[in-house]
This record gives structure tokens, C-alpha cells and sequence, in this order.
């Protein structure tokens, strides 16, 4: 049976909950995927990084807290993440790339990828960063290096949104996108809705995994920005930059303004979207609306979320479910090793897949 090894990068709610599903279920995943999987190499800034090529026991690790976690003074620990050297050196074949979103610029995490594909490893990345920003030129590095850079977290977490366009609505013409795209805000306005403080709203959001390091990102629609530039770049194969997409968060919208909204039969929604003009360029914003209680979106509630894609074809085909979460984003990680596999399963790049003897798993 063919195995991949893992380099995580980033061991914070995402790659933790990878690593969770990779001990708990990855015998039961090999059986029904036709591949195992090891984790050989761990960094994180806190944490420090630890190396086994033999595969690192993950159940110590996951049986210590997270804020605990200090991998000096391991076998194969070191205090410094040494990310480069991990990235570079260390025999894995695929990069798990979690480390915290940078709006700015996309960094450390655009360089992260670029290390990994240079050395021909593949990429499954979370990380909206290095996607929104800089994906382009990483695709074609990756192509390049005959390796895949996947990203299906990058929207909507685990929810398939990425690969729904690409794979199951090619044939259509894509005209616009819209939806909700941030799990924290939608969560915050639903709390607040219910009478809860804003401040603990994004505390609570926090608590349960959904807010980014910085939760200003998601709260001022930094968030949504880069999904909607992901979304226009992928789908409507436009080259949005940030300054190319109008954007207001939330944060404007008081407890006041909600309840009269609810009085009116109105909900206040954080909303992406990006529209392909009749020139052929793109618009897109980011905008908090006070939707009618019957607009399909006015009811996606909490950490869910919903992109509609408006085709020729088809009309609106709407793609709704979890945006945020720990394990729901390990799960878009999962479903990008799941593709990586499947494109090069047959490849010789994919050789250094390594094989399991059959003998091993019966
Ligand atoms: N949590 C979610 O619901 C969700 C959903 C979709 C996408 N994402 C994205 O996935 C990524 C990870 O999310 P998370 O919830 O695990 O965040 P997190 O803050 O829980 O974890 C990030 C981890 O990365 C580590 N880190 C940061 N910079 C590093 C560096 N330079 N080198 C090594 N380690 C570094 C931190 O120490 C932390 O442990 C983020 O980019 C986030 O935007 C998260
Ligand atoms: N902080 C983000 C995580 C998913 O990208 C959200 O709340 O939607």
C-alpha cells in the first residue's frame, strides 16, 4: 500500500486535528482510501520542531495540551521551528502548510510553499495567504516541479467549495460568486442577534477554533477579502489584488442596528461576492447587508457558511456548509491528500510515495 509522509508546519488547531484524525482513524482511512499515512516532522513557532523519519508518535503529542507543547529536549526535538531546513531536508512528501494567515503579504507561509515545491514536495495549505496573494506564481512553481499545491480549506474550510467549481460545474459559464464566507463574523452577528456582548461573541469564536490568530481579519472582512479574491481568481479567472476588492467588516454594525434589522424582518450578513462585468473584468467587495429573511443566505446561521455561483446554465448553484472549525479544516487537508493522491498515484514523482509492505496490514 502506498504511504505518504507528512511534514506539518503549524501544529495549532488545524494540523493538531489532522494529526487527531491521522492516529485515530488512519488504519480505517487506509482501507478506504488505499493509502497510509505518517507524520514525519512537526514545526511550530511555539512548539519548536521534531523530526523522526521512522514517523512520530503522535499520541503523546495529542495528549498534551496545546499552549504545553514543547518539543526540546525530545528525540528529535529542537526548540528553534527551523522551518526551512525541516521543509527543505527533511524526507516527506507532502507539506501541510497551517501556520497563521498574514493578510499583508501572505508571510512566512508564501515562502513555506515555495521551499516545499522547490524541493518537489506537494503542498495542502489552509493558509489563505500564500493562495489569495501569491497563488498564481506558486501553481506554476508547483507545475514546474511536477508537484500539486492544494487548497481547498482556503474557502469554507472542509466544505468542498474549490473543487465543486472545478471539478463538478466545469462546462458552465461562471458569471459571479456570492456568500457568506467568514464562520467568526456569522457566528458574532447569530450571538448577538441573541443578545450577547460583540466582545464575547468574538471570544466564544475564538474559544471554539473559528477566529483567525487576529481576529480583526475577521471581524473587518480581511478574511473574506482574500476568499473572495481566491474564489475570483480560480473561478473567474481574474488577478484580483487586495486593493482591488472594496472591504468593510462588521464592526460598524451595533447591537442596535441588529435588533431594529430583526424588528424589520431583516438580517445583517457579512457578504462577499465577485462579478464578472460585461468588459470581462471582475468586481468585488466585501460588505456587511441587511438581507430579507427569505434571501437564501439570510438564513445560514452560525459557523456556517454558503457560496452561490450564478452559471449560465444552471442558475444559482449554492454549495453550503461548515466554514470554520478545527476538524472540519483538518478534513479540507484530508480531501486535498486525498487529490493529490488520486492525480499522482501513477506518477514517478509519486514514487517517493512510499510503499507499505502488504505484509504489514494483513
Ligand atoms: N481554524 C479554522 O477554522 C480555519 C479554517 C480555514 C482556514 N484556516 C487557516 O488555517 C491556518 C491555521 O489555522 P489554525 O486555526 O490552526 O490556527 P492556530 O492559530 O490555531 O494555529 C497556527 C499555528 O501555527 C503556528 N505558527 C505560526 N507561525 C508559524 C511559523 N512561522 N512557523 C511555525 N509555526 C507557526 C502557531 O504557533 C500556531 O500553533 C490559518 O492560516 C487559518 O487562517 C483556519
Ligand atoms: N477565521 C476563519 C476561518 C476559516 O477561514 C473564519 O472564521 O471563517
Amino acid at each position: 500500500m502506498r504511504r505518504y509522509d507528512l511534514a506539518l508546519i503549524g501544529f495549532g488547531g488545524v494540523n493538531r486535528a489532522l494529526a487527531e484524525l491521522i492516529a485515530e482513524r488512519g488504519d480505517e482511512l487506509a482501507d478506504e482510501l488505499g493509502f497510509a499515512l505518517r507524520v514525519v516532522a512537526i514545526t511550530d513557532l511555539r512548539a519548536g520542531s521534531l523530526v523522526d523519519v521512522e514517523g512520530i508518535d503522535l499520541a503523546p503529542l495529542l495528549a498534551t495540551g496545546p499552549g504545553e507543547l514543547a518539543f526540546a529536549g525530545m528525540e528529535g526535538g529542537n526548540a528553534d521551528p527551523r522551518n526551512e531546513w525541516v521543509i527543505r531536508e527533511v524526507p516527506a512528501d507532502i507539506v501541510a502548510e497551517a501556520t497563521f494567515t498574514n493578510p499583508a503579504d501572505g508571510e512566512p507561509a508564501v515562502s513555506h510553499v515555495r521551499w516545499a515545491l522547490e524541493a518537489g514536495k506537494h503542498v495542502c495549505t489552509t493558509n489563505k495567504g500564500p493562495v489569495a496573494l501569491r497563488g498564481r506564481e506558486l501553481k506554476e512553481l508547483a507545475v514546474r516541479h511536477g508537484v500539486s499545491i492544494e487548497f481547498e480549506g482556503a474557502v469554507l474550510s472542509g466544505t468542498p467549495v474549490l473543487r465543486t467549481a472545478e471539478r463538478l460545474l466545469s462546462g458552465l459559464r461562471i458569471t459571479g460568486v456570492e456568500g457568506i464566507m467568514n464562520g467568526t463574523s456569522n457566528f458574532i452577528l447569530g450571538r448577538v442577534e441573541d443578545g450577547a456582548d460583540f466582545e464575547a461573541a468574538v471570544k466564544e469564536a475564538q474559544d471554539l477554533g473559528y477566529a483567525e490568530a487576529d481576529p480583526t481579519a475577521d471581524v473587518e472582512g480581511h478574511d473574506v477579502q482574500l476568499k473572495v479574491m481566491i474564489l475570483a481568481n480560480e473561478v473567474l479567472g481574474a488577478d484580483l489584488r487586495p486593493e482591488d476588492v472594496f472591504r468593510e467588516g462588521i464592526s460598524g454594525i451595533t447591537a442596535e442596528d441588529i435588533k431594529d434589522a430583526v424588528d424589520k424582518g431583516l438580517r445583517w450578513k457579512l457578504v462577499g461576492s465577485a462579478t464578472r462585468r460585461s468588459d470581462g473584468g471582475v468586481d468585488a467587495r466585501v460588505a456587511p447587508m441587511a438581507l430579507p429573511a427569505d434571501h437564501p443566505l439570510a438564513g445560514i446561521a452560525g459557523p456556517l457558511n454558503a457560496v452561490a455561483f450564478r452559471t449560465d446554465l444552471l442558475g444559482t448553484v449554492t454549495v453550503s456548509g461548515p466554514g470554520a472549525g478545527r476538524i472540519e479544516t483538518a478534513y479540507a487537508l484530508l480531501s486535498d491528500i486525498i487529490a493529490i493522491h488520486q492525480r499522482h498515484a501513477n506518477d514517478a514523482a509519486a514514487s517517493s510515495g512510499h510503499v507499505v509492505e502488504e505484509a504489514l496490514h494483513g
